[in-house]
C-alpha cells in the first residue's frame, strides 16, 4: 500500500504555511516582529530561542490562534493542524484514562485510537490513568492525540519537557518517523538545541525577531547563534550529531550512502541527511493571507 510519503502520492513540495514579515503586538509591545518562514509538507522546522523570545507566539500565529498585527500569515486552505501546546488545561482531579484523553475534544473510534497509540509505542497504556504516566509516556500520549487528527501540520511546543535524555532522543526519532510515514510538516519548538538539531531540516533562531536560520549545522556556526546561546551550545550540537546514512532528495526519493536511490527509506535506515529544499513553492500569496497592516 502506498503511504502518504511515497513520491507517487506526494507531487511537488507543497507549502503548508508561510509567514511574511509577521509581528504580534500585545500589552503595549511587540512580542515578535518581521518573522518570515515557510513550512513545506514533509519538512521539520524548529524554532529555538531563549525563554520569552516569542517561539510560542510565532507558532500560534502560524496556525491561526493569534492574528498577526503586521505582516501576513498564509495557510494552505483546509490545512489540518495537530497542535500540542506547552501547557494543557486539564482538570487533574478527575480520573482520566489515556484512551479517554484521545477523545476529549473530538470523537474517534476504538480502532483509530488503538492505531495512534500503537504508532507512538504506548498501546499497553490505553487503560492507564493519565496522571500516573511518566513524562515521556505523557508526551507520547499527547503526540498520539495530535496525530489522530491526521494533520497536514503537526505543531509541538516543547515536546520533550519532563523527559530524560534517552527519552528525548527516542521522542525526536519518533517525531522524525511520523514525518516519514505520514508526510506531514512539523513545527517544533525548543528552548535549546539538544538532539532536536539532528532531526530537523531547518532551524529558525528567534529572539523577538529571526536572528539566524538555516540547516542545524549552519545555525550552530553562525555568530548570531553564538551570541544568543554562547559558544558552549555549538559544542552540544557536535556531541549529538549523528552519522547520516541517507538523504531525502527534493523529488521525494532517497539517496543512500552507497549511492543507490530508492523510492523511500529502508526499514533499517538511520538518521537523515540534509534535505535540499526547494523553497520556491508556487502558491499565490495574497489570497488567503491573514494579517494586519496596523500602524503603530
Ligand atoms: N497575550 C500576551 N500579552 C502580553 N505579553 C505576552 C502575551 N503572550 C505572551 N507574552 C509575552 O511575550 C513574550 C514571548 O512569549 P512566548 O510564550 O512566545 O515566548 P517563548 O519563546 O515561547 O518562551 P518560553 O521558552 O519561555 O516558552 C514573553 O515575554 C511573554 O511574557
Amino acid at each position: 500500500m502506498l503511504k502518504k510519503s511515497d513520491p507517487a502520492l506526494r507531487g511537488p513540495r507543497e507549502t503548508l504555511v508561510s509567514l511574511k514579515g509577521a509581528g504580534v503586538y500585545r500589552g503595549g509591545r511587540w512580542l515578535v516582529r518581521n518573522v518570515e518562514f515557510d513550512i513545506a509538507r514533509g519538512e521539520i522546522v524548529t524554532l529555538i530561542g531563549p525563554n520569552g523570545s516569542g517561539k510560542s507566539t510565532t507558532a500560534r500565529s502560524a496556525i491561526g490562534v493569534l492574528k498577526p498585527d503586521e505582516g501576513s500569515v498564509w495557510r494552505l486552505p483546509g490545512l489540518r493542524v495537530g497542535y500540542v501546546p506547552q501547557k494543557l488545561s486539564i482538570d487533574w482531579t478527575l480520573p482520566l484514562t489515556v484512551a479517554r484523553l484521545m477523545s476529549l475534544t473530538a470523537a474517534h473510534n476504538a480502532s483509530e485510537i488503538a492505531e495512534a497509540l500503537a504508532s507512538v509505542g504506548i498501546s499497553h497504556l490505553a487503560g492507564a490513568e493519565v496522571q500516573a504516566l511518566s513524562g515521556g509516556e505523557f508526551q507520547r500520549a499527547l503526540l498520539a492525540r495530535a496525530i489522530l487528527r491526521k494533520p497536514d501540520l503537526l505543531v509541538l511546543d516543547e515536546p520533550v519537557q519532563g523527559v530524560d535524555f534517552a527519552g528525548e532522543v527516542a521522542l525526536y526519532d519518533l517525531i522524525g518517523r511520523i514525518r516519514d510515514e505520514t508526510g506531514c510538516g512539523i513545527l517544533l519548538i525548543s528552548h535549546d538545541l539538544h538532539v532536536v538539531m539532528a532531526s530537523t531540516d531547518t532551524v529558525i533562531c528567534l529572539n523577538g525577531h529571526v536572528c539566524c536560520r538555516g540547516t542545524p549545522q549552519s545555525v550552530a556556526a553562525s555568530p548570531e547563534y553564538h551570541q544568543l546561546f554562547g559558544a558552549r551550545a555549538a559544542g552540544t550540537l557536535a556531541v549529538y550529531r549523528h552519522d547520516h546514512d541517507h538523504t531525502h532528495l527534493p523529488d521525494g526519493r532517497v539517496l543512500h550512502a552507497d549511492g543507490t536511490v530508492t523510492e523511500h527509506c529502508h526499514a533499517g535506515d538511520g538518521h537523515h541527511g540534509d534535505h535540499t529544499h526547494d523553497h520556491g513553492h508556487g502558491h499565490g500569496h495574497g489570497h488567503d493571507h491573514e494579517g494586519g497592516g496596523h500602524a503603530r
